[in-house]
């Protein structure tokens, strides 16, 4: 695929996005909160990976804090490590760490196995395939995981490409929740 195409798709998108964070965020935020709560009830995911949102994504917080005082529930987010991430449990203290992203402290225990892993986008195109920030970062780490979780992807307002503008690697979503 036309790679100026991709990457011009992405800044158009990230544009929309600055603007569209600026007006009734919190509402756009907690109707996609309860969808996604009626998707993981629906679907019984127990091990999930989450995301500990910038200012243009998905406040995930209140999701996280409440799915955390389940004791039937993993929620894990990722750790950043060399050109992808590995999957830690969400725990405090956060630290601020590359591209303003806070993580939690490492972890040696070995994750579970994901049922359903939620996952900013900056955009998708025409048959659900992610564009994000352009690291290929989700991408690996899907890539590398050998098994296939339920992917669902959330954005405050859609944006969304006519064409198909992703390439092989990139992850397809089997949800998108958006509000
Ligand atoms: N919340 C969140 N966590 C995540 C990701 C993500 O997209 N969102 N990632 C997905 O891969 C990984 C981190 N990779 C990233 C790669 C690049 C940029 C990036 O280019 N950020 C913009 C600033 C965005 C903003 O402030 O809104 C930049 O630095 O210009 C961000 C994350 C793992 N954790
Ligand atoms: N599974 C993979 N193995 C090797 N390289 C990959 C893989 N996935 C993506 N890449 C490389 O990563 C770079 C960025 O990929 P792409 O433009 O698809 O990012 P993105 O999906 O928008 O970003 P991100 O996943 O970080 O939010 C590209 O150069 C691509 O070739």
């Amino acid at each position: 695929m036309n790679v100026n195409h991709k990457s011009d798709f992405r800044k158009s998108c990230i544009k929309k996005l600055e603007f569209s964070s600026r007006f009734s965020k919190f509402y756009k935020d907690k109707i996609i909160i309860k969808k996604l709560e009626n998707l993981i009830d629906k679907s019984k995911a127990k091990n999930i990976l989450l995301y500990i949102p910038l200012g243009t994504e998905v406040d995930t917080k209140p999701l996280i804090n409440k799915l955390r005082k389940n004791k039937n529930k993993n929620i894990y987010v990722p750790f950043m490590y060399e050109d992808s991430f590995k999957i830690v449990k969400y725990r405090l203290p956060l630290h601020r760490k590359k591209f303003g992203i806070k993580e939690p402290n490492n972890s040696f225990y070995k994750a579970q196995k994901i049922d359903m892993a939620i996952i900013p986008i900056v955009g998708v195109d025409i048959i659900g395939k992610r564009i994000g920030f352009g690291k290929g970062m989700y991408d690996r780490f899907f890539d590398r995981l050998g098994y296939k979780p339920i992917l669902v992807f959330t954005q405050l307002t859609l944006c969304k490409s006519d064409e198909i503008l992703s390439e092989k690697h990139d992850i397809q979503a089997d949800y998108i929740i958006t509000s």
